[in-house]
């Protein structure tokens, strides 16, 4: 089975292109701004950023969410922002890997577990800016943009993922991802 997480920055197009992915795929997707607690959507409303004690119990059930999914042999789709490492850690291995020193034994089980592929929606500020003034009825205010930017760790090797440029058109995002996906 395959669990795809979307993730980018606020506006990066994380919910957009997982909808149109679950389209084309026909698989089931999530969206992870449906699981914030009251309390973090508020905080963003706020303006204010989330911090890891905000994010840490919200990527929990998340993960909970990817391997229910695996295990009931569905494959899946969810936009979420993971923008630290340590969050994908989180998505991937569960609560533990949150608090976890040992390194190796982290990176063993997320070989095991192995089975989510990210895809980083990556491109310029100024052009998610200019998306994020025109997106409208949304909680998140573009002001946080810039926070986003300085927590978002792209992903690095041996992580599982592939970058797609979010200059380019909705379609071309989805028929890349699709040409990427490791499907028999
Ligand atoms: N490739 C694209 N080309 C043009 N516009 C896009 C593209 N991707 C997304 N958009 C537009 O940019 C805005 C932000 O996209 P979207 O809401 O999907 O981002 P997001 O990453 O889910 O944001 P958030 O994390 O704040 O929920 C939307 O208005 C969407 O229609
Ligand atoms: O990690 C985070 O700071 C949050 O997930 C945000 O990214 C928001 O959920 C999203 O961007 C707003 O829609």
């Amino acid at each position: 089975m395959v669990q795809l997480v979307v993730m980018g920055v606020s506006g990066s197009g994380k919910t957009t292109v997982g909808s149109h992915l679950a389209e084309k795929l026909g698989w089931k997707s999530y969206d992870g701004d449906d699981y914030h607690p009251p309390e973090n959507k508020k905080k963003m409303a706020e303006g204010i950023p989330l911090n890891d004690q905000d994010r840490i119990p919200w990527l929990c059930k998340l993960h909970d969410i990817l391997m229910r999914e695996e295990s009931s042999g569905q494959n899946a789709i969810l936009a979420c922002s993971a923008l630290k490492k340590m969050y994908r850690r989180i998505l991937v291995s569960g609560t533990e890997a949150a608090y976890s020193k040992n390194d190796e034994l982290e990176k063993q089980k997320e070989t095991a577990a192995g089975k989510i592929l990210f895809i980083h929606l990556d491109g310029p500020k100024e052009l998610i800016a200019k998306r994020l003034e025109k997106r409208k009825g949304h909680f998140m205010p573009s002001e946080l943009l810039q926070s986003q930017f300085d927590a978002l760790e792209p992903p690095t090797a041996p992580e599982n993922f592939i970058t797609i440029s979010l200059e380019k058109s909705v379609s071309e995002v989805v028929s890349e991802i699709v040409k990427s996906l490791p499907l028999k």
